[in-house]
């Protein structure tokens, strides 16, 4: 275990109502400049929701929020912040090359109506170089399959160069040749020192990176602790040999629930 660093998240007695239904309760959250956490939990637990407070997009309703220490009512720097949401697709319709979807990346940071700097390239450089996209860059995204879609949205995200980054969910869908670009695109990020959230049912090659888990359920938050190991098949849990760092009370976080459309939740 490395010595605590700086928190860049804290999240205390956070809640978010929509339409007038609890969504989260009670959510104590802090993560820590250079953590890679992940956040899981059975569909519907919150954890988009979760995120989304996190950034900014969904107003809590009860809660206090810092970012980088500094409360989200006076929080400015949104550049230090990277965000990958759920199921958006690189391709908007608009005829775009990779290039200009990553380099869109940059609005935080650029002037407005200035030409892109030498900086600015060499940050979209940079990003499509780690996502192993770089003899793309001229392609339309429409060419592009899903994953690597994906891709260029990390890349975009990226080019901003956050250093706090929240991806929902990269890998659904992604086949796993594209996971395993994505995974060394992530741990690459990881090593130069940023810190990682990142939504997941499924690890994949993602594991390795994980330095802790956080579960949800019901819009409560059951587990914060070392990762656990997922067994897919079965849906059973195995907390790390030798440490008991549940809740009190809380056994069973990797309970599966049943899915709203009869499946399983998968994980
Ligand atoms: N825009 C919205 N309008 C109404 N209800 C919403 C909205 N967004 C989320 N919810 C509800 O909030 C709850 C949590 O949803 P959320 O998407 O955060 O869960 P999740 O854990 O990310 O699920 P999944 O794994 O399926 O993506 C769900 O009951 C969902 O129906």
């Amino acid at each position: 275990m490395t010595r605590p660093t700086e928190p860049v998240v804290e999240l205390s007695d956070g809640a978010v109502a929509i339409a007038g239904r609890p969504v989260l309760r009670q959510i104590d959250l802090t993560v820590r400049s250079g953590e890679f956490v992940t956040l899981l939990g059975p569909n519907g637990s919150g954890k988009s929701t979760l995120v989304r407070a996190l950034t900014g997009l969904r107003p809590l309703s009860r809660g206090q929020l810092k970012l980088f220490g500094t409360p989200f009512e006076s929080f400015r720097d949104w550049h230090r912040l990277g965000f990958v949401p759920q199921r958006s697709s690189a391709a908007s319709g608009v005829p775009a090359s990779v290039a200009e979807v990553v380099a869109s990346g940059r609005l935080t940071r650029r002037r407005l109506l200035r030409p892109p700097s030498r900086a600015d390239r060499a940050a979209v450089a940079a990003a499509l170089d780690l996502v192993g996209l770089a003899d793309r860059s001229r392609d339309s995204v429409a060419t592009l399959s899903g994953g690597q879609q994906q891709r260029v949205l990390i890349a975009r995200a990226l080019a901003g160069e956050p250093d706090l980054f929240f991806l929902d969910e990269p890998t659904a869908g992604v086949d796993l040749p594209n996971q395993h670009a994505l995974a060394a695109a992530l741990s690459a990020l990881s090593r130069s020192g940023s810190t990682i959230v990142l939504v997941t049912h499924e690890l994949g090659p993602l594991a390795p990176l994980v330095d802790r888990t956080v579960v949800l359920r019901d819009g409560r938050l059951v587990y914060d602790g070392p990762p656990l190991a997922l067994d897919d098949a079965h849906g059973h849990h195995h907390p790390p040999q030798g440490r008991h760092d549940h809740h009190p009370g809380v056994m069973a976080p990797l309970d599966r629930t049943p899915h709203p459309h009869g499946e399983e939740a998968s994980w």
